[in-house]
Formats: structure tokens, sequence, C-alpha cells
């Protein structure tokens, strides 16, 4: 038995020890059931367990023959791996922020950068390598090569292909497969329960292989309808429908949020960006200078670019309250606005009263059904009531403003907040996704995209990107699953 293999039977058995990893029944961040639960985050007190996955990690890369300057670790758990390994090697290291800076210089990376160097990340348990693909592609847009990752243990559930398949190549120390013959030989688990976890991981993969002319080598996700298509169903919303014409004639899933507390820079916004648009997302009470003139002119502009106007107002009021709030005021949201917005937390008079004005304007409504914000409560349970308000009042109610696709009905428009091209979010709490995981893996159809464009030294230019970012997210879904 050579050497490296007994310190790694040993390792395993001491992960096991310090209860890195547990069978049983373990509800998943997906809300997916799985036998195994992986906890590595428990080793940072455990010194010399640490000293030790931090010596592997770095013999690995060696071994491996990656040649790199610099170490990154992937937050949380992988940072003081990635202290160890650059302390004891005499490496730089490079830390990446969850949270870009919202003073200074609003960075992402501390710790010097030599655009072109090729940095090693480092990371604790692989899944579908997303979390490594993100500080990629954080340390990529500063000019940083990545091209290996070494990671204490490989799940096997597709985040090998996955990070192949963008130019990354992973190296790990401990398989499970590996991990569970190991426990199974020093009797730590039953050959069932190995068993089971053998299932669980075969068919939880979450990445699927392409074959060469590219359609899914196995199992497709389930088919989605062309925007085109969808505009054809014969219960769609007509709002629904507006919206899905615009979208496909402008080859645009792009709402702008236009947060801007100037009136004057809301116009400008609103024709600038408006051929870049399928939809033009407001605030109007934080504006410093509203008047009944800036809706008229935003109108004209609507129909001048073909874009809609969502007030993003939130109503959450009982019905006769939210009826006044809607249409009268000093905004007279319902006279301008094409599509709002509503918390289903009164119940269904919140629908019931919006639809009262709405419904003879030929207004439409989306249900918040999930929240981009950290610690939202608006999950689980919560969202399904949601979704089944929508189906009990889809006269007016065309869609959610959501995280991902929640409902199969394709006549339901999905919009989601909380994107950026750079993965992290803000000091209060706001969680950014880029337009690709939105539209093509969590099967949305409108990115909300706010800061990321307004903050843009040139907003048209910036516009563009995300347009173009997130229509060829959709292209690439229905690639996948037609
Ligand atoms: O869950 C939600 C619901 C609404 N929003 C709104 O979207 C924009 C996002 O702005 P960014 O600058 O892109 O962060 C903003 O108007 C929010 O009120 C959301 O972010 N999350």
């Amino acid at each position: 038995m050579d050497h490296t293999n007994v310190s790694l039977d040993s390792l395993i058995l001491k992960l096991h020890d310090v209860q890195g990893v547990k069978f049983g029944t373990f509800k998943l961040k997906s809300g997916i059931i799985s036998p195994i639960y992986f906890d590595l985050r428990v080793i940072v007190s455990y010194p010399s367990l640490m000293n030790e996955v931090s010596r592997l990690l770095f013999l690995r890369a060696k071994e491996a023959g990656v040649i790199f300057n610099s170490v990154c670790g992937v937050p949380y758990t992988a940072l003081p791996l990635a202290t160890i390994i650059c302390s004891q090697n005499d490496l730089p290291m490079l830390i990446r922020r969850k949270e870009a800076k919202d003073y200074g210089t609003g960075r992402m990376i501390e710790g010097k950068i030599h655009p072109g160097e090729t940095c090693l990340i480092v990371e604790d348990v692989v899944t579908s390598g997303s979390s490594v693909f993100e500080t990629a592609e954080v340390l990529q847009k500063e000019g940083l090569k990545v091209t290996d990752a070494v990671v204490l243990m490989d799940r096997e559930q597709g985040g090998r292909a996955r990070l192949a398949k963008d130019g990354i190549t992973l190296h790990s120390i401990i398989s499970i497969s590996k991990l569970l013959d190991v426990l199974l030989e020093a009797g730590r688990i039953e050959a069932e329960v190995a068993q089971s976890v053998r299932r669980f991981i075969h068919e939880n993969s979450t990445f699927r292989p392409t074959e060469k002319n590219g359609s899914p080598a196995a199992k497709k996700p389930c088919k989605s309808l062309s925007y085109e298509a969808r505009v054809q169903l014969p219960h769609i919303h007509p709002m629904a429908s507006r919206l899905l014409r615009f979208m496909k004639e402008k080859q645009s899933n792009l709402c702008v949020s236009a947060d801007v507390t100037d009136a004057k820079e809301l116009l400008e916004v609103a024709d600038t960006l408006g051929p870049l648009i399928c939809m033009l997302k407001t605030h109007v009470d934080i504006l410093h200078n509203f008047t009944p003139d800036v809706t008229s002119r935003l109108s004209k502009l609507a129909d001048k670019h073909s874009f809609l106007i969502f007030e993003d107002r939130k109503f959450a009021d009982i019905g006769n309250t939210v009826k006044h709030q809607y249409e009268g005021g000093l905004y007279q949201i319902a006279s301008w606005s094409h599509v709002i917005n509503a918390h289903a937390v009164p119940g269904s008079g919140v629908v019931k009263g919006l639809e009262a004005v709405g419904k003879p304007l030929d207004r439409g409504c989306l249900l918040i059904a999930e929240m981009s914000s950290q610690g939202s409560l608006a999950t689980g349970a919560y969202t399904q009531a949601v979704v089944k308000m929508a189906d009990d009042h889809s006269d007016f109610v065309f869609g959610f403003i959501c995280g991902s696709r929640i409902s199969s009905k394709p006549e339901f428009i999905h919009m989601t907040p909380g994107v950026h091209m750079q993965s992290g979010g803000d000091s209060l709490g706001q969680q950014y996704t880029s337009p690709e995981e939105v539209i093509c893996k969590k099967g949305s159809d409108v990115i909300i995209v706010g800061r990321g464009i307004l903050a843009a030294a040139d907003r048209v230019t910036a516009a563009e990107a995300y347009r173009k970012a997130g229509w060829e997210s959709y292209l690439k879904r229905l690639s996948l699953t037609n």
C-alpha cells in the first residue's frame, strides 16, 4: 500500500470522526433530500487537520503539474485553507470578496493583482462547480488566468465536467466513491447506506455532457416554449402577449430598473436605453421632482421605443386601500403604468382591489413570489401559495417576481431582479445572480437590472451587454430543452 493512500484513508476517517461528513436524511438548499451531508466548515476547529488538508491540496496541484502564481480560496471554508497553503509555501494569496465594497474602489478581489498571471482556486467541496466558476469569473474579470482548481471533496455530481467546459481542470483529493469505499471497509457505514448514496449521486448529477453535435447526451430538462410560441397560447394574458412580442421583436428580455432620483435623468434613461429593453421598471416615489408631466413623457417614450412601463410599487394592503393607492394620490399609477406588482401577504383582497382599477384599463399585475434579498421570507409554502393566487386570478395576474421558474404554466411570465454580471451583492442584503444563471439555468423569462447598468460609465454599452447576455442565454435554454 503506498503512503499517499494510507494518509488518504486516515484523512477520510478523521473527517468522519469530526462529523465533516454525515449520513441520514438532509434537506439541501435546493430542497432535495440527500442521504449524505458534508459540513467541512467544522475542520477549522482542528488545526492538525487543517494543516494536513492544506498540505494535500498543495501537493495535489503540484503532482498535477499546475503552474500558478497565486492562490485564491472560494469563500468561506476554503479561505483559511488558502491562507495556510500560501503561508507554508511562500505564495501570494488573493481574497475574493462576497460583496463589493460600497465605498472606495468597490473591488471584488483583495490583494495585489498582476494581470496575465495565473491563480489557482482552492475549494472544500464541489457539487455543481458553480462556486468555483463564480470565483474564476471574478478573477478573470481582473485580468487573471484561471486554469485549475483543487478541491478536498468532489461529490461527483457533474462539477468536474461543468468546469472543464469552462476551461478549468478540477483536481480532487477525495472523491465520494473513495470516501464510501473507505468508510464501508472500516465498518463506519452499512452497505445499504453506501448504496443509497451512490444511487443519489447518480440520479442527481447537475451537469449532463453534450454529444458532439451539441445536443444533450442524457436526460433533457423539461421542454421550454419559445417566446413566440407563447404569444399564441389560447389563454395568454394580453399584457403577457404584448411583452412577449416586444421581447421577440427586439431580441431583448431585459427590463431596466431605472432607479434614479431625478426626473430628467429618468427620461434620459428611458430614451437612450429604450431601443434595448422590453420593459422599464420605475420607482416614481424616489423622484425628488415628480410632476404628472414626467409620466406622460414616459408613456410617449414607451410608445416610441416599444417597451412596457412597470411601476414597482409593491402594493401590500387591504383591497380598499390599494384601490386608492393605485388609482389616485400624487402618482395616479393606473393611468400610465402598464404593469404593477403586489405582495400576496394581505390575501386575495389585494389582487381584487387592484384588479377593480386595472382590469378596465387593460393593465396587468405581477405577484411577488420570491425576493432577491438575503433572508427573504418569501420562500417554500409562501411561494407556492402565491402561485395558487396567480392561478386563481389569471385574468389580471400574468406573472411573478421570482428567482426562478415557479409555475409550469407557460402563460405566466417570470421576472427576476437581483441580476448582475458580477456575482456578489450590496451591503444592504441585495444578492446578485448572472443573466445566464437566471435565464438558462433557473428558467426565468426576464432579467431586471438596475445598478449593473446605471452605475456603468457608459449605460448604453452596459445595457447592450446585458441584452445580449440575456438573449443568448434564452437561445441556449431553447437549444438545450428542445
Ligand atoms: O426581490 C426583489 C424585488 C425587487 N427588486 C427591485 O429591483 C431593483 C434591483 O436593483 P439593482 O440595482 O439591480 O440591485 C430595485 O429597484 C429593487 O427595488 C429587487 O432587487 N429584488
